[in-house]
């Protein structure tokens, strides 16, 4: 199931959150989305899942257009806000059926059966919500999604206060759910999304700034300084460095040793060689460095 976002703008009072978006979401992938604090991307899930109209633009599934009013198409979609509100004081089943109920699902018992199985539930399924750990919320939160069997999955930061054993489980959940579906999930890590999607979309200031696989992202597609690892054959103080070169960032490894990200796309090497020489000093090693997806993101969202 693919969806279209078209044009897509949002206004709330004076304030632009989405500012002429357009994407498509394409069956069965499992997209990574990606923005800054404030750039849009909860307001963008919120019109996706027909929580929030958009004040211009459209979103279509199937040929049919997603709003607040159309009960129809949003039935397709599974949508986990952020800081998902629970009923805390229900049991797991109890909150699961209720959800079964609201939908109006056939079969509510085994519905809820199958989601506890899907999510990894069983264990604690006896439990109040309010006994949970927070890793076990968010497989509730994402059961409470998947109840009616949607083709497409909203999740708005699912793995957000997490630790590390927990986030771990929740990734490879939604690497299994997006073999069937597609996934749609916002999250402020990177490696999260290097780990598990095989697309990322970033957006800033409302605006589509970057959309493509990590590699081609990575290859400078969208933004292609080229990262050096320097070693000098003794110290060097990184004022003298960034006061001398045109660089976009240092980051010391040691007293000698740093990786320097260039302010534009021109190639840092011959500069540190002039550079050296200009100082008396020695380069024992010039690597080039290719840029994680953290340097990408930062680049192409510091405004
Ligand atoms: N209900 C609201 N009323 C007024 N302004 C809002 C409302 N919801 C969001 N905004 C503003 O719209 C902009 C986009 O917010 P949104 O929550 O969509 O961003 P986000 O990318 O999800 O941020 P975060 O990563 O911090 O969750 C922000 O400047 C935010 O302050």
């Amino acid at each position: 199931m693919s969806i279209q976002i078209e044009g897509i703008s949002k206004f709330y009072g004076e304030q632009k959150a989405l500012d002429n978006l357009t994407v498509a979401l394409n069956s069965g992938e499992l997209v990574g989305f990606l923005g800054p604090n404030g750039a849009g991307k909860s307001t963008l899930m919120k019109i996706i899942t027909g929580y929030l109209a958009a004040d211009d633009g459209t979103v279509r599934m199937n040929g049919q257009t997603v709003t607040p009013e159309n009960h129809e198409v949003r039935r397709d979609i599974g949508y986990l806000p952020e800081n998902n509100p629970l009923y805390t004081d229900l049991y797991i089943k109890e909150f699961l059926t209720l959800t079964a109920g609201f939908y109006q699902l056939a079969d509510k018992a085994q519905k809820v059966a199958r989601v506890i199985e899907m999510t990894g539930l069983g264990p604690e399924q006896h439990k109040k919500i309010k006994a949970l750990s927070k890793g076990y919320r968010q497989r509730v939160g994402l059961a409470q999604a998947l109840i009616h069997d949607p083709s497409i999955l909203i999740l708005d930061e699912p793995t957000t206060g997490l630790d590390p054993n927990q986030l771990e489980e929740i990734r490879l959940l939604i690497r299994s759910i997006s073999r069937e579906k597609t996934v749609l999930f916002s999250t402020h890590i990177m490696q999260e999304v290097e780990a598990i999607c095989n697309r990322v979309i970033i957006i800033n200031q409302g605006k589509l700034i970057a959309d493509g696989s990590v590699d081609r992202l990575k290859s400078g597609a969208f933004f292609s300084a080229q990262q050096v690892l320097v070693e000098f054959g003794t110290p060097v103080l990184p004022s003298t460095l960034s006061g001398q070169l045109p660089l976009a960032s240092l980051e010391p490894l040691s007293d000698r040793s740093f990786v320097l990200t260039p302010a534009d796309e021109h190639d840092l090497r011959p500069v540190l060689f002039r550079f050296a020489v200009d100082h008396g000093l020695v380069i024992l090693t010039l690597t080039e460095k290719k840029a994680s997806l953290e340097n990408i993101f930062q680049k192409l969202t510091r405004n």
